[in-house]
């Protein structure tokens, strides 16, 4: 029997560690006062793609109910908890989560997901407890080799807000941007007659590295606004972070938004070693407009997958089999005990070497039943 292209089965250590990521990450958020949420995994496809926020309905996994409606296997938790808390209060800011989301246009077909949503909250708190709240759950994971990749949308949107490109344009553009692509960026520009941002642009793909790189743009962008006012807030954040502690800090001042719905600052976790995205999010106001609400929401969502294959496992512990019969299975399991550190497997029968570190057989003594090492 086979399985669909982008499903898989998992066994073992992979699903003991994200058992643990998960049980971790409910005990961090709560400590922090967030109240945990679950929205259903079949919505309808307009949740996620409303004009408002913009995702694409080709990767994700649908079908027709029977009023004729497309309904979806939850693509994005952000979506779907904006969705499930516009009616509550808005005095309650701070939201976690975990589950699996569904599409096609990622490694497998279903990814697991534990995120927070702060919603309501002043900006810079907001964003400051989703980034202390990553570095607390890595710290608690054992996970230190990290960065912390900072960037901001607002500096492409506003680089290009002068011309009116056509909608595909500007996305090609984006895409080329998001892909590092200068060749691509040089030929979208020509083509649309944008010559006078395309040195910007391209400067703007290899803008990125550690904090030293915003002095350079606060140069550059002197008589800019709009941009200088984007480069101090990425500082005063980095300055949060090293006040803080010891993460590294990257900015990537090039970086295009990768969902539909981000409007401001947008960060990202990197594992040092392979450089898997460990978590991802930032600002996303403009998703509450629909439901006409002005307000500012933020938040990131980790990757229990990728979290839960660079775990540090446990020494694992010792593997015991008492060997029995039929007769005496019933004795075997009551002797479980005698071996309470080890993990305990009962067999009539051991067939290969070096299945368990130690195997033992019962025996009886003064009319009581032990094990002892056979
Ligand atoms: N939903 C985003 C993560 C996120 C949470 N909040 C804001 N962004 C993602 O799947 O990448």
């Amino acid at each position: 029997m086979f399985l669909p292209a982008g499903s898989q089965d998992e066994t073992g250590v992979l699903i003991s560690n994200r058992l643990k990521a998960s049980e971790t990450f409910r005990q961090v958020v709560e400590k922090r006062n967030f109240k945990a949420i679950s929205t259903p995994v079949v919505e309808y496809a307009n949740t996620f793609t409303n004009e408002i926020a913009g995702m694409d309905l080709q990767n994700m996994l649908k079908w027709f109910n029977h009023e004729g409606e497309i309904e979806v296997l939850r693509p994005d938790w952000t979506a779907a908890v904006a969705r499930a808390i516009a009616k509550q209060h808005p005095s309650f800011q701070k939201w976690s989560y975990q589950g699996s989301i569904f599409r096609n246009d990622k490694d497998g077909i279903e990814s697991r997901q534990a995120g927070i949503e702060i919603v309501h909250a002043d900006q810079f708190l907001g964003e400051s407890e989703c980034l202390l709240t990553a570095v607390q759950y890595l710290n608690t994971l054992n996970i230190d080799q990290y960065v912390i990749e900072l960037g901001h949308t607002g500096i492409f949107e506003t680089i290009i807000a002068p011309y009116s490109l056509k909608e595909a344009q500007e996305e090609n553009l984006r895409i080329a941007m998001h892909d590092k692509r200068s060749d691509l960026v040089e030929q979208i520009v020509e083509e649309e007659g944008l010559l006078a941002i395309k040195d910007q642009l391209i400067q703007l793909i290899d803008a990125y590295g550690s904090k030293e790189i915003l002095s350079t743009y606060h140069d550059l962008w002197h008589d800019q606004a709009e941009l200088l006012k984007i480069l101090n807030h990425l500082e005063q954040l980095i300055h949060l972070l090293e006040q803080t502690g010891e993460t590294e800090v990257i900015v990537d001042l090039g970086r295009v938004k990768n969902l539909p719905y981000y409007d401001g600052i947008m960060f990202r976790g990197f594992l040092t070693s392979g450089g898997s995205i460990c978590f991802s999010g930032g600002r996303y106001d403009k998703l509450y407009k629909q439901f006409k609400q002005e307000t500012s929401a933020v938040g990131l969502a980790f990757d229990v997958d990728i979290l839960a294959q660079h775990m540090v496992t446990e020494a694992s512990r010792n593997k015991a089999c008492i060997l029995a019969s039929p007769k005496t299975h019933a004795i075997a399991e009551s002797l479980r005990k005698e071996l309470p550190e080890a993990i305990v497997d009962i067999q009539y029968d051991v067939q290969a070497d070096g299945m368990y570190d130690k195997l033992y057989k019962i025996i009886q003594e003064n009319n009581q039943y032990k094990v002892v090492e056979r």
